[in-house]
């Protein structure tokens, strides 16, 4: 038998789940609860073992209170919490984590985007807002792992990205992968662009590598088209994930211009206007991208999707 956990006034019950390294926080009748406790659960509670909460009512409060009478039963340790902008848990006075936080209010929606990398997410925060989405990114949780790009392409890895990722926190989550694609490389760097020259490479050194790869075998322009690539995958519990893709014709400048995006926007011309994505604005990049392209696509399927 599970053991049931209850909270001592509320509707809201939590049971461990054994072998299933999740949390999942439920709640019945309301909109899904945005709760800021996966990076404390991750680091304190018992490996190997989950947590599902369910809540009858909205009642976030409630549900930290909860979650934390069943961490102190599970750990036999006496955490205790506070909470206001920062979240903190102390132990025997000491205190052990803070993290800045806040309680969802009814308006604001959070989706997490499966991605270590703020270039992204800045771009998507700002694509997001004006759809009142706040963005997170897995920098806000360091206990969630780096997930593997093994797959050999964009659909492959954003799905290991998203599926991963939702799997683990029980929640929706958005996964991109990108790359930049030129024709006289094959589509090189592609999967590879994070990677172009080697693990770990600089935004510098793969634009090093690029021009270099470039410089003997494509000098006139027509010689240095290519295009960035987009493909999204939202996942979600008990859910087949729904997949879009962007692109983004350009071609390759000779020499890096602008100082503003990432990756390779110094040297990605658009064909349009005949500017680097450096040269251009946030606003701007985010209204001829392919990650613009691939969210276009994304929310004319995203609603019908949420209903399935
Ligand atoms: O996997 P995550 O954590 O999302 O971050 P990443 O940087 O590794 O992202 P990808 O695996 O999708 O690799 C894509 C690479 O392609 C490049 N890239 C993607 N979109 C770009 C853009 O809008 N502008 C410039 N370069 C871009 C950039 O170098 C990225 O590192
Ligand atoms: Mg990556």
């Amino acid at each position: 038998m599970k053991k049931l956990y209850k909270h001592t006034t509320r509707d809201i019950f939590a049971f461990v789940l054994e072998d299933q390294r999740v949390l999942k926080i439920e709640n019945i009748f309301g909109e899904p609860i945005e709760i800021p406790l996966y990076s404390v659960f991750f680091k304190y509670f018992p490996a190997e073992q989950g947590l599902k909460i369910i809540a009858v009512d909205e009642a976030p409060a409630d549900v930290m209170d909860l979650f934390f009478q069943v961490l102190r039963d599970v750990t036999g340790q006496d955490y205790q919490y506070s909470l206001g902008q920062v979240l903190t848990v102390e132990l025997s006075g000491q205190n052990l984590h803070s993290e800045t936080v806040s309680l969802k209010s009814k308006a604001q929606k959070t989706l997490l985007i499966a991605t270590r990398n703020e270039g992204k997410t800045r771009e998507f925060k700002a694509m997001f807002s004006q759809l009142g989405y706040a963005i997170k990114n897995l920098n806000d949780f360091p206990e969630l792992p780096d997930v593997a790009e093994t797959g050999m392409t964009f659909e492959e890895n954003a799905r290991l990205k998203a599926e991963t990722i939702s799997e683990l926190t029980g929640e929706m989550v958005l996964a991109d992968d990108s790359g930049l694609m030129v024709d006289v490389l094959g589509g090189l760097p592609g999967v590879w662009s994070a990677r172009f020259a080697g693990d770990h490479a600089t935004d510098a050194a793969n634009n090093a590598k690029l021009l270099h790869e470039l410089a003997s075998t494509a000098i006139s322009p027509e010689k240095r088209k290519a295009k960035f690539h987009t493909t999204l995958v939202v996942a979600a519990p008990e859910k087949d994930s729904l997949v879009v893709e962007g692109e983004w014709p350009g071609e390759i400048a000779t020499i890096p211009k602008g100082d503003d995006g990432f990756g390779y926007d110094p040297l990605f011309v658009d064909e349009e206007t005949g500017r680097t994505a450096a040269q251009m604005t946030l606003e701007q990049k985010n209204q001829v991208s392919h990650r613009a392209r691939a969210l276009k696509n994304l929310l004319k399927k995203w609603p019908e999707w949420l209903r399935q």
